[in-house]
């Protein structure tokens, strides 16, 4: 049964490595591979969003499930965000905008799962709906992106930086309050293409994006954390199903990446805390060394773009309990000093 499944899968190096390291789990863990192999699973029917990088995204999870035995299909659908590009995502309902047609067939069944960049997922699920698994985060870091110059540094005065994001645009401003900040909105290949007919002398945007799609050469400079704090789970794929799917939440399980869930849940408790919504800039990321998480956060004021608050702490953290007791500490932090 593996061999045929391994000459199926051989066109997609993934799910080769994949099969590899099922074919070396199988010596002392025959009876748990068995299970993924048996012929009886249902099919899996993922709801995504149509762009290159949902689409990507939905991919890498197909492909992962389809490593472990089940038949897989993609469902393509077109959300709200997708269809407002005029404005900022902040002044027209922001987190949820992504997610909300994709919730929906779920509910009706229409399809199993949903893959969302975590970023985009809302702090508070609606009733019904569970995050089963969030998976290996990729670089979690923004990149600087520009045909003309090499890192925010070497722009001019007065030049036109390209970002929606309100965290960016304020984090952006108390790093270089000269530059002329413009809103930017779009899948990446229209943000890509509206900086190469000259619109912006450069743009900020997640470097995970850039990467998946294999644009890394694209990425002229990476902030460090200490320049531009990452948004709360920037980078992290999460899957979304209904609370009744025990039986997906089961299957999805050894999807899942504990380090990254643990720090995902540290920074998306400062957001929740702190009513993380769009029209808030807000910064949340944890890196772990070993046991010990260390969640550093910032806000800024919505109304007075340069008014920064930035704060950490650490704490040893081995369940998601202990990560979201960190994240409710530093928002406390966060608040003590005046945010929220
Ligand atoms: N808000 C849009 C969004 N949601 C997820 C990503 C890609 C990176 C990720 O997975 O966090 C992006 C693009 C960006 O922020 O530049």
């Amino acid at each position: 049964m593996l061999a045929s499944e391994t000459d199926a899968l051989s066109a997609h190096p993934v799910a080769v490595g994949l099969v590899l390291f099922l074919e070396s789990a199988l010596s002392f863990a025959l009876p748990v591979s068995m299970t993924f192999q048996a012929p009886s699973l249902p099919p899996i029917v993922i709801a995504t969003r149509e762009s290159r990088l949902a689409l990507w995204q939905a991919e890498h999870v197909q492909a992962l499930l389809q490593a472990r035995g089940h038949a897989v299909s993609l469902l393509g659908m077109t959300t709200l965000g997708d269809q407002i590009l005029d404005r900022s995502l902040s002044k027209v309902g922001g987190k949820g905008l992504f997610v909300k047609e994709l919730e929906t067939a779920l509910h009706d069944g229409r399809a199993d799962i949903a893959v969302h960049s975590l970023k985009d997922v809302p702090m508070e699920l609606p009733e019904g709906f569970a995050l089963a698994c969030v998976m290996e985060r990729e670089d979690p870091h923004d990149a600087f992106v520009s045909p003309r110059y090499a890192s925010l540094q070497d722009l001019p005065t007065g030049a036109v930086v390209g970002t929606s994001s309100l965290r960016r645009q304020v984090l952006l401003q108390a790093l270089r309050p000269d530059l002329n900040i413009q809103p930017l909105r779009g899948n990446l290949d229209t943000r890509l293409r509206k900086l190469d007919e000259g619109q912006y002398d450069a743009i900020v945007l997640a470097a995970a994006g850039l990467k998946r799609l294999n644009l890394h050469e694209r990425i002229r400079m990476i902030f460090a954390p200490t320049e531009m704090l990452p948004a709360a789970g920037q980078g992290a794929l999460g899957i979304e199903v209904r609370s009744d799917r025990q039986d997906l939440i089961a299957a999805l399980a050894p999807l899942a990446h504990q380090p990254t869930w643990l720090r995902v849940t540290a920074e998306r408790t400062v957001s929740r805390c702190l009513g993380g919504s769009c029209s808030m800039p807000l910064a949340a990321h944890a890196v772990l060394e070993g046991q010990q998480l260390r969640l550093d956060a910032a806000w800024g004021d919505p109304e007075q773009h340069t008014a920064l608050v930035r704060t950490s702490a650490s704490a040893n953290v081995s369940t998601l309990a202990e990560a979201d007791a960190l994240g409710q500490a530093v928002a406390a932090q966060l608040r003590a000093g005046g945010a929220g």
